[in-house]
């Protein structure tokens, strides 16, 4: 059932002081947009959903994608992609290997090359593939970033001010191609950010806290 991402009066705490209260239903290939003052609890509501917690913070309330309660699931079987400013791609592996991190475990070599040459060729890096990470642009490594999350075929993508480091136009690229392919995939997108043309061009409900 694919129904998308669903947050049920989700509280999330610091302590006893609750940061935030959330109700959001964010339909395959859509996105929803979350804005809100620096501080209000926005980066820790996408740990909460990735189960992933810090500690010293906890949240109460459900979340269900596709209908299926994510709360007694480990972070790795909740199949959720999340996105930061910081593109952290690992630095002891080539940008190649990066990109094959992403792909399902076991698929076979010849496929897996294939599918890193294709993400390679579609964000416009062809022949990167043996580079270290250290040596891309921050343009470069956030779309690195992008299409290693995106080959990992997330049932939902958690973005968290992923383009606020990048120029005006790259910000327009990355920012189409993540949405593009989201929409594509029936993909249900959950967008922190501070900035309204982002809101804008996500194109789907704001919730402002
Ligand atoms: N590692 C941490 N240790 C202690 N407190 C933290 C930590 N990370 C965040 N906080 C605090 O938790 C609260 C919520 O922070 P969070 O990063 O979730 O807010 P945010 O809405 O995403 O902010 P911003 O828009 O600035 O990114 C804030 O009061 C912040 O100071």
């Amino acid at each position: 059932m694919a129904d998308g991402l669903r947050l049920d009066r989700v509280r999330v705490f610091q302590g006893r002081r609750r940061l935030l209260e959330v109700d959001a239903t964010v339909l395959p290939g859509t996105v929803v947009t979350l804005m809100g003052p620096s501080g209000s609890g926005k980066s820790t509501l996408l740990s909460y959903v990735m189960g992933d917690l810090a500690p010293g913070f906890h949240a109460e309330g459900r979340v269900t994608l596709d209908g299926r309660d994510l709360g007694g699931l480990a972070p790795e079987a909740r199949r959720v992609g999340i996105l930061y400013q910081d593109p952290l791609l690992f630095p002891h592996l080539d940008v190649a290997a990066n990109l094959a991190f992403g792909l399902p475990p076991g698929s076979p070599r010849a496929e897996r090359r294939a599918a890193v040459d294709r993400a390679l060729a579609d964000i416009s890096l062809s022949g990167f593939g043996p580079r270290d990470p250290a040596t891309l642009s921050g343009g470069q490594a956030a779309r690195v970033a992008l299409m290693r999350v995106l080959l990992s075929a997330p049932r939902a993508l958690l973005l968290d001010e992923p383009f606020s480091k990048l120029d005006t136009g790259l910000r327009r690229q990355i920012r189409d191609l993540v949405f593009g392919r989201a929409r594509a995939a029936g993909i249900p997108v959950l967008l922190v950010t501070h900035d309204e043309a982002d809101a804008e061009a996500a194109g789907g409900p704001v919730i402002r806290l």
